[in-house]
């Protein structure tokens, strides 16, 4: 069933993101609804992270807090969740372990063993296992009111297989690079089986109501260039090219898509090629060097901002927010650029300085 929801007073994103020129850069930052939020440590209460996700009312609570708190500042919500959901309705146990992260008690081992078996043979309805996420999209939706916004998401599927591999976070990737030089067949078959879910996933947000979607591709600065090809790009081009069918065929519009492939310097160049409407850029680019590499191409860039400044003075805001004013050319160009950090915002940053890099860029794109 279709929904209806209140008319978009801010569709400024949205413009952006499909190449329009607009009257000002969009702004949003990841992991915004966050632990930096008083609020969220209040709304979250004694619950684990993960059960906050699975309740609509919760999560979308949440989801509504930076929006509350830098009213008219910012444009656009992300909904409260996580990219591990995915590996979770494949079967797997994930959990959230306070101040360390995620952990999987079960990791994938090798290719024979049992379970690879088992999660590969798997019938994967992630419309009944991820109903949550749908329902706590719709509630968030009706909450906003048209406010701003909503954006969607899904991790990619290499930065997935690095989670489901290693079972949390890790500094030398062993085992995900075991699979990739050491069994490279049957780790492509898990990338392409995490790449048709990732389609019927998002797809199965925008019909809840989400308005734009992001492709998490976190892990692409651990491969190298070549293994990049191989491991990452071709399941970020099937995401992207199978979406907009799979939105047809459910009789939706076709919504703008955005990938991060954090880390992959290297393949900027390709990454405008994979078929999204907007590349996010971590803060290892220039933005004059990125607006270079984009050409002539009808791409969107996303950033960039040291998530790090915002530890840092006002003063060291301001020179970053100028220069990437001036680097993604913004006075001439008045298009192309979605205002961001270079990765999510860290723990322990003071929301007002938050605010006054906000502030700051409404400050100096302001025409007159
Ligand atoms: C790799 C990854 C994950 N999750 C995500 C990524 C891709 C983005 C990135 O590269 O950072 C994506 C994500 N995770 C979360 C969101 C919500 C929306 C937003 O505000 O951006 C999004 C978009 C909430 C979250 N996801 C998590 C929290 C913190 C949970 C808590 O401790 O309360 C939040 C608010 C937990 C999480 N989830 C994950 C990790 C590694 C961690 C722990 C470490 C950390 O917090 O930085 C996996």
């Amino acid at each position: 069933m279709e929904h209806s929801f209140a008319p978009m007073q801010n569709d400024l994103i949205i413009r952006a993101a499909w190449g329009q020129e607009v009257e000002r850069p969009p702004i949003w930052v990841m992991r915004q609804a966050g632990r930096y939020l008083p609020e969220y440590h209040e709304a979250k209460g004694t619950r684990d992270f993960f059960e906050c996700c699975r309740d609509p009312e919760v999560s979308s609570t949440i989801t509504l807090q930076p929006i509350e708190r830098f009213a008219g500042l910012i444009d656009a919500a992300i909904i409260f969740s996580d990219i591990l959901v995915i590996p979770q309705a494949m079967g797997m146990v994930v959990e959230m372990v306070d101040k360390k992260g995620p952990h999987f008690p079960n990791p994938l081992k090798s290719p024979t063993d049992g379970q690879y078996a088992e999660v590969m043979a798997r019938d994967v309805d992630v419309s009944k296992e991820l109903d949550y996420v749908y329902k706590a999209i719709t509630l968030t939706r009706k909450k906003l009111n048209g406010r701003v916004p909503l954006i969607g998401f899904c991790g990619a599927p290499w930065t997935l297989l690095c989670y489901m591999v290693e079972g949390g976070g890790t500094k030398i990737f062993k085992e995900s690079k075991t699979w990739v030089y050491k069994y490279p067949e049957e780790a492509k078959a898990l990338l392409h089986k995490i790449a048709v879910l990732c389609v019927e996933y998002l797809a199965l947000q925008v019909k809840a109501g989400a308005q734009l979607v992001q492709v998490f591709e976190s892990w692409a600065g651990e491969l190298s260039p070549s293994s990049f090809k191989k491991f990452s790009q071709p399941y970020l081009a099937y995401i992207a090219k199978h979406l907009p069918i799979r939105l047809k065929e459910l009789g939706l519009d076709p919504v703008p898509m955005i990938i991060f492939p954090k880390g992959a310097w290297y393949a900027l160049d390709a990454a405008c090629d994979l078929g999204y409407n907007a590349v996010s850029l971590d803060w290892l680019y220039a933005p004059a060097d990125a607006v270079k590499t984009v050409g002539n191409r009808p791409i969107v860039l996303q950033g960039n901002a040291d998530p790090g400044v915002l530890y840092g003075s006002r003063e060291s805001i301001t020179e970053i927010v100028q220069e990437m004013v001036d680097g993604f050319g913004w006075a001439t160009r008045k298009k192309g650029w979605i205002v961001n950090l270079g990765h999510g915002i860290t723990p322990f940053v003071n929301p007002e300085d938050l605010k006054f890099f906000f502030q700051e860029i409404h400050r100096l794109t302001k025409t007159q």
